[in-house]
């Protein structure tokens, strides 16, 4: 028996943490799906969507008629660029410690089609959306009074998300969120104890490995990361040592842009539906200084365990101890490896039982 088919906990090198593995509890036959593919479809323009061109949004501002990509504002922004001087009141106790937080919120529409998710836009649509992050990271990390900013993307309802168009977000903060702080930590350690870098290491022995290895092409892998907790969570990991999205050259990007697309493209065909997942990009702090040790990423973690409606939830003991998977990292990547690349909803037989 090999050690993998035991339980075991494996270490997160980006985190500090730990996740318990019980891959003897996978050893029933893989309950493949039992549903019909999803092949419902959404118009391409929704008049009450508040992200379609031309649309009014709930706080009365109205969407230019945008041909690509559109930017703007959170209306219902989580932070505010301008703050209270002072933290709120806490009686002054050792114990309650707080501080003003200030920060900007963007919205970031992926496309005019409303039906379409990054999984059929395509890569050169994609790669506008790309081009999009970097300004945005760009223009928002210059700033003095911001000190990292935090691109994600919010898809499907399961996660929250509560509109069907694609798009996504950027929240940039004044101080460093506690997951990029950690992550920030991990890489300035390796680098100060090995003199390399954490994700460059990891990327080469991942690539050098492959059972993780979910695709590669020339300037980006995808992979479920040794240590993935999701049950189909996965990165994407430039194989350049590139700090932040900035970094990327034109070439790189649209291999970002490639990457994602695929990547996309395999989660919807796993269960045949539209694959939920929340996806962040994890880079080096804008504060101007210089991040050696930073190796920018992206993460994947999709709630879907076993079928379009099976889902992970972390509760019980993940909540109280530590995250727990059955299906281990090895077999999540064969399942996506072996997933094709061309779309279930454009695969010729798509429009039989549509
Ligand atoms: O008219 C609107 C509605 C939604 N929004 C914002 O869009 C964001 C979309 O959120 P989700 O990605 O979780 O669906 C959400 O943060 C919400 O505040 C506007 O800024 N204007
Ligand atoms: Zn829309």
């Amino acid at each position: 028996m090999q050690f993998e088919d035991h339980p075991h906990r494996r270490f997160n090198q980006l985190t500090g943490e730990w996740v318990l593995v019980s891959p003897h509890r996978t050893k029933r036959p893989w309950q493949g799906q039992q549903e019909q593919p999803d092949r419902a479809t959404l118009p391409a323009y929704d008049k009450q969507c508040y992200l379609c061109p031309g649309n009014g949004r709930a706080g009365g501002a109205v969407n230019p008629d945008y041909a690509d990509t559109f930017v703007f504002t959170n209306d219902f922004a989580a932070l505010l660029p301008e703050g209270a001087e002072q933290p709120p009141a806490t009686d002054n106790h050792s114990l309650l410690v707080a501080e003003p937080e200030t920060g900007v919120c963007r919205v970031i529409c992926y496309s005019p089609r409303h039906d379409l998710t990054l999984a059929r836009l395509g890569a050169a649509q994609a790669a506008k959306v790309v081009d999009l992050w970097c300004e945005e990271s760009v223009s928002l990390g210059s700033r003095a009074d911001i000190g990292y900013v935090q691109i994600f993307e919010n898809r499907g309802q399961a996660m929250g998300c509560s509109n069907p168009h694609p798009h996504g977000q950027i929240w940039a903060t004044r101080s460093v969120p506690m997951i990029p702080a950690a992550e920030d930590r991990r890489q300035h350690a390796h680098r100060a104890e090995k003199g390399t870098c954490l994700l460059c290491d990891y990327l080469s022995l991942e690539l050098a490995r492959g059972e993780r290895i979910v695709f590669e092409n020339d300037s980006f892998a995808a992979l479920v990361p040794f240590w993935a907790v999701w049950p189909f969570e996965t990165m994407i990991l430039p194989k350049a040592h590139l700090a932040d999205v900035a970094a990327m050259d034109p070439a790189q990007r649209r291999d970002l842009a490639d990457a994602m697309v695929r990547l996309n493209i395999r989660y919807d065909n796993l269960f045949e539906t539209s694959f939920p997942y929340s996806m962040g990009i994890h880079q080096a702090p804008s504060d101007g200084a210089d991040h050696p040790h930073w190796h920018f990423h992206l993460h994947y973690y999709p709630p879907l365990l076993r079928s379009r409606t099976v889902r992970k939830f972390m509760v019980g003991y993940e909540m109280m101890a530590m995250p727990q998977r059955d299906l281990t990292a090895e077999a999540a990547a064969a399942r996506l490896r072996e997933q094709p690349e061309v779309h279930y909803m454009d695969l010729p037989d798509a429009g039989e039982n549509a």
